[in-house]
């Protein structure tokens, strides 16, 4: 069979989607070709907004990668426009002179961002937030500077500046309308949205209009209307897009605010469909994916000449993209002659539910600050179900039987679960008897379903419960923490505080463990749990601890020890160098190394020598063997080096000083630098100070070791006071949520930098953090002073034999 050949112009979320639902029909029908004006495959647009704040990276947003296109003989030209399309020759010609004969093309373009045509609107630092490149510009200027002014309090706008804010800027929404998200939300929740979004440190400007954006090359700030201004080295303008229509109309399309199409995506000319964000059915361009998606099946049935039925139009439902935020909008939610509402407003939790009824049929729903029944009404506004025989209030908060049934068991094969990337109910059903899968993860990676907004993980979790009924294990969406028992982390940590337990063995017989001894992976993790639970009572259990941390010092290949002590900030003097010489000497050890860390290490020191090399070096252990702080690297600083502007060696010191032995789930590291030069490394460290123009930006996450990680810029702060404050209750944080080995890097990523700033931006929980911080530390004795002062412990540990 002959192919025929379509062109697809636009290499965006619905174009592609409709080429993957045409090659779902058959893979015989077409030879496909591709245009792309941006350098890049199909990418999840949606994410940009987790791209800016922190919780994905652009690696991971490709959709369809370069193999997806060779893989099913797509030809593909990216960075190239099309310019017009010739319906009498059959052909689209590109901004490159390509010209390509179809028989049938889709036009898929998108949108553009509405740009206001303000006088300064081209100078630097003013951007759209739309692509790739747009949140490249917002990244990179998140390092020079640090005032950030976001036109437009709609879904981009604060997705955005919950970005800038989490990238380190201070940053302003201006809005024009008196209410944030007024096109999605009634007063009263746009109201309370702005409150929480104060909390998280964002600024707001309503009812403003700009007049100008001023500056000389660079902007520098926004004139209003009503004669104030402000300062910004960034403006991003976020208020609206426009259907992307100039190659249609170029081709002779008929186009209104988009390109006209009828219910099966055609437009006016033969073999033209449109697609997308471009295109406008039944006078609405749509402006999210699962509209789209909706189009784009209906559009490949039609194009493979299957029956289908037409497309009839959408019912919206949006949720905000940003974290520590609740806030769900369906349908029509405006009040009026016709339309009543229902609402539950809980002022004291920050709760507020409505729902809007027209007739017997629920219409809209906003909600705010829980929005778990957001699935549930918005599947009733698209069936418009009748109501009549319910009681309206619980429809709001189901009760008693209501509330345990499953939405899911009512949905058929074909409706979507996932909005954001268009899975269906019955393609997770298949991805489970299929494929495998038993778990929200593993639908996940297998279908894209909750990789976006993660609105629908419960609708997920429901399918598979669904499915595999008593198979359905609920431990398997958890990982138990070893093969001892089918605990997580979190319960068992739960277990200790809810039951009182003090002892490894304890919490094994209490919560069940299905071993007696327990094993090598779970007992040191309950000594560092029962530590973390109880800091001043718990007494540690040597015996649970791996070797090195038993006995204070590195083993090495050969059953010989290292030694490292302390040496706050990398910071040494004559006197410590000269006791170090003599204990060389001494006992006679081998080999003297500066390590990666800025410490002296002694290698090849007898087990039976260690006591008596500490005691003679007369210094802290340098904890070079622990789950705990290792080292503060610093740079020479502002005492001699002619770039440095801080003190880096005084905050370093300091920083060494207080969490010397702390016991934290992995080893911690830390670096100062005091300028960003950063000699000491700064940015691939647990924790990583860089002095800057008279602050400290702290990054966190780093890793140089076997996953290599860039810091996470996490604060930027004035004081070393602040500096200190932040690293204690980000540290105390870490100590009490993070999985027993898990680095700091891991963490951040499973957790995300927007969650871990969103509880340090509260003040009340950065206090209470750094008091049980304070806790913690308060027991802490030098360990190597312990054992030396203690006749048995040396005696059991470096006298007999055997023991390594
Ligand atoms: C930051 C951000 C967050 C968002 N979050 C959400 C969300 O949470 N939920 C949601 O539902 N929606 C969200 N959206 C909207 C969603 O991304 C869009 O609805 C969707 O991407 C539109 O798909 P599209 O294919 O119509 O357009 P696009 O994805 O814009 O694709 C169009 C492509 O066509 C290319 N193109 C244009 N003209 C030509 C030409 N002449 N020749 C060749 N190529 C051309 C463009 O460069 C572009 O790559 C978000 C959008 C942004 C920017
Ligand atoms: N979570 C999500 O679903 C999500 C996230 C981001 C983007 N999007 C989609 O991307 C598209 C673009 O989003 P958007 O927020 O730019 O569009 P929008 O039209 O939803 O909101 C634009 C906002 O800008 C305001 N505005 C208009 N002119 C202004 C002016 N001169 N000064 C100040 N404010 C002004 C409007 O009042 C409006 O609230 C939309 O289709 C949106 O649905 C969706
Ligand atoms: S980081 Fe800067 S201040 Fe510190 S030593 Fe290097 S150049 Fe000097
Ligand atoms: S609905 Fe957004 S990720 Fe599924």
């Amino acid at each position: 069979m002959i192919k025929k050949k379509l062109v697809l112009v636009g290499n965006g979320m619905a174009g592609v989607r409709a080429i993957e639902e045409i090659l779902n029909v058959s893979e015989e029908l077409f030879e496909i070709t591709i245009f792309g004006s941006e350098p890049h495959p199909n990418y999840n647009r949606i994410l940009l907004s987790k791209v800016l704040q922190g919780d994905t990276k652009i690696k991971d947003i490709t959709l369809n990668d370069w193999e997806w296109y060779e893989e099913n003989n797509i030809t593909l030209y990216t960075g190239e426009t099309v310019t017009k399309i010739n319906p009498e020759m059959k052909v689209v010609i590109s901004d490159n002179g390509r010209v390509i004969p179809y028989d049938e093309v889709i036009i898929a373009t998108g949108s553009v961002p509405f740009m206001l045509p303000l006088p300064g609107a081209d100078k630097q630092g003013v951007t759209a937030f739309r692509d790739i490149k747009d949140t490249d510009v917002m990244v990179e200027a998140s390092k020079k500077y640090k005032k950030a002014a976001v036109i437009g309090g709609g879904l981009l706008g604060l997705e955005a500046a919950r970005g800038l804010l989490n990238l380190g800027m201070d940053v302003s929404v201006i809005h024009i309308a008196p209410t944030l998200m007024e096109r999605q939300l009634d007063e009263t929740a746009g109201r309370l949205l702005q409150k929480e979004l104060e909390t998280q440190g964002m600024k707001f400007l309503l009812e403003k209009s700009t007049e100008e954006i001023y500056g000389t090359n660079r902007v520098e700030g926004l004139k209003f209307k009503d004669g104030t201004h402000l300062e910004a080295d960034l403006v991003v303008m976020a208020v609206g897009i426009k259907p992307n229509i100039e190659l249609a109309k170029e081709s002779g399309l008929s186009v209104n605010r988009g390109i006209i199409v009828n219910d099966f995506l055609q437009t006016d000319l033969p073999h033209v469909y449109s697609v997308g964000e471009c295109a406008e059915h039944n006078g609405i361009p749509y402006g999210l994916v699962a509209p789209l998606y909706e189009q784009a099946k209906v559009l490949a049935s039609h194009i493979c000449g299957q029956e289908t039925a037409p497309y009839k139009g959408s019912v919206l439902s949006t949720q905000l993209k940003v974290s520590g935020v609740e806030v769900f909008s369906a349908g029509d939610f405006t009040e009026g002659e016709d339309k009543k509402a229902l609402k539950i407003f809980d002022e004291q939790d920050g709760i507020y539910k409505k729902i809007v009824f027209k007739g017997s049929k629920i219409v809209g729903a906003v909600l705010f600050g829980d929005s778990k029944e957001g699935n549930r009404l918005f599947s009733m506004i698209k069936k418009q179900a009748d109501i009549s025989d319910t009681e309206k209030i619980s429809i709001l908060q189901p009760i008693g039987e209501e509330a345990g049934a499953s939405l899911v068991a009512s949905m058929s094969a074909d409706e979507m679960i996932c909005g954001c990337n268009g899975v269906s109910k019955g393609a997770i059903i298949q991805a489970i008897q299929e494929k495998g899968c038993t778990s929200v993860d593993a639908i996940k990676a297998c279908t894209s379903a909750s990789r976006s907004c993660g609105g629908c993980k419960p609708l997920v979790a429901d399918v598979l419960q669904l499915t595999l009924g008593t198979e359905f294990d609920a431990t398997v969406q958890k990982e138990a923490i070893c093969e001892c028992t089918t605990l997580s982390r979190d319960e068992v940590v739960e277990g200790i505080k809810e039951k009182g337990l003090t002892h490894v063995r304890e919490v094994m017989n209490v919560l069940g463990w299905k071993t007696e001894e327990g094993c090598s992976k779970c007992r040191p993790a309950l000594n560092y749990y029962l530590g973390m639970v109880h800091p001043t009572e718990y007494e540690d259990e040597r015996e649970s601890r791996f070797v090195n941390e038993c006995m204070h010092a590195n083993i090495q290949k050969d059953g010989t020890y290292s030694v490292v002590p302390r040496m706050y900030g990398g910071v040494t003097n004559s006197k410590d160098l000269r006791r170090i010489a003599d204990v060389v000497d001494k006992y006679e050890i081998p080999l003297v190394k500066v390590t990666g860390g800025q410490r002296i290490d002694l290698f090849g020191v007898k087990k039976s020598d260690l006591p008596r090399v500490w005691q003679d070096l007369d210094m802290p252990s340098g904890y070079a063997y622990g789950k705990s702080l290792r080292t503060v690297k610093t740079c020479v600083g502002e005492q001699f080096c002619r770039f440095g502007t801080q003190d880096s060696m005084g905050l370093g010191i300091r920083l060494e000083k207080k969490f010397e032995g702390l016991q934290t789930p992995h080893k911690v590291k830390m670096a100062v630098s005091a300028c960003p030069r950063s000699c000491a490394e700064s940015g691939f460290k647990d924790i990583g100070f860089i002095g800057i123009e008279g602050s400290w930006e702290i990054y966190v996450g780093g890793n140089g070791g076997t996953h290599v990680r860039g810091g996470d810029l996490l604060y930027k702060v004035k004081t070393d006071q602040e500096a200190m404050e932040i690293t204690g209750a980000y540290l105390q944080y870490y100590r009490e949520t993070a999985n027993y080995l898990e680095r700091t890097s891991a963490w951040v990523d499973r957790v995300g930098l927007a969650h871990v700033q969103e509880v340090l931006d509260d003040n009340n929980k950065r206090k209470e953090l750094n008091a049980r911080m304070d806790d913690a530390l308060s027991v802490y004795k030098d360990p190597w002073k312990e054992i030396i002062e203690n006749e048995k412990t040396t005696k059991e540990l470096f006298e007999t034999v055997g023991m390594s």
